[in-house]
């Protein structure tokens, strides 16, 4: 991954941090095919898009074919989900246009990930708690694991085993943010294998948005009788996962950007050494423990 400006390709286990801890995963980082159109006086996050970093064909006959396939039909069942929403919302599905780039094509990105069995002494962090940026992500738990966990209202953490032929849908914060916390974003994290077991694998399909949009000045208005169901759900606590809290202040290409920075310092120090610094001003991490 560090080769490019775009977060694609491989990162080796224990090479990403989430809530400043190392995740105990390795993942390879794929997309929807982008042309990156970044030209200098442009804003840095536009870099982020772009031709993803795919195995060597001799290698791995078939893969990107298949896996480009894979992701154009997951993009089209996201956008046959956001008119659902909009429905049950009460909306004109036009009213999202905003997010969308009225129209114009956007990248979304794709993983494929494993979860090894953790060495004995270290920590059963698959991935910790996050959430997702975006509007809506679908995961495909591809082995039987539990470890998949989701946080409810009360704060508690709720397994959420594989069911076969079956996506978990999570809430991205971008979505949250569009929709006043109407949607509101899923927490999760990840519980590594137990020892003795095998290792564990995903596929999350993140639906993006439009990187200039700023969210805060697209608020989605609803009727009164659609924003009164978020009382209804009672008190709720703060969840664990914090990341992705710029989304109403910040254009969403740089609310992305942020936190891949945050997740992969190597990456950023090479490629965005300004946003490295501020981040990580006593420079690259040790294993484990960051901002
Ligand atoms: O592996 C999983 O089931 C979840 C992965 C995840 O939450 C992520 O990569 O954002
Ligand atoms: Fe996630």
């Amino acid at each position: 991954m560090v080769n490019s400006p775009h977060f694609f390709g491989y990162s080796r286990f224990g090479a990403e941090l989430t809530k400043g801890k190392t995740d105990q995963r390795e993942q390879f980082d794929f997309a929807t095919p982008y042309e990156n159109q970044w030209k200098p006086g442009d804003p840095e996050y536009l870099k982020l898009w772009g031709s993803p970093q795919w195995p060597d064909e001799d290698l791995l006959p078939g893969f990107k074919e298949t896996f480009l396939r894979y992701l154009a039909q997951v993009e089209k069942l996201s956008f046959n989900f956001i008119e659902l929403l909009a429905e049950a919302f009460q909306i004109p599905v036009s009213s999202l246009d905003p997010f969308f780039n009225e129209g114009r094509h956007l990248q979304h990105r794709a993983k494929v990930v494993k979860y090894p069995v953790p060495p004995d002494d270290s920590s059963d962090q698959g991935v910790g708690p996050h959430f997702d940026g975006g509007f809506l992500t679908f995961l495909l738990q591809a082995s039987p694991h539990r470890g998949l966990q989701v946080q409810n209202l009360r704060g508690e953490w709720i397994d959420a085993p594989p069911i076969p032929g079956s996506f978990v849908i999570n809430i991205g914060k971008a979505l949250e943010t569009a929709t006043q916390g109407l949607a509101r974003a899923t927490s999760h994290r990840v519980l590594s294998p137990e020892p003795g077991s095998t290792p564990r694998y995903s596929i999350p399909f993140f639906q993006n948005i439009s990187q200039n949009v700023r969210i805060g000045d697209s608020v989605l208005q609803f009727s009164p009788d659609i924003l009164k169901l978020k009382e209804s759900r009672g008190e709720e606590v703060a969840p664990d996962s914090v990341n992705y809290a710029e989304y109403g202040l910040l254009p969403s290409g740089e609310v992305a950007l942020i936190g891949r920075v945050k997740s992969h310092p190597d990456v950023a120090q090479r490629h965005y050494p300004d946003l490295f610094k501020q981040f990580f001003p006593d420079g690259l991490p040790a294993q484990g423990f960051a901002y």
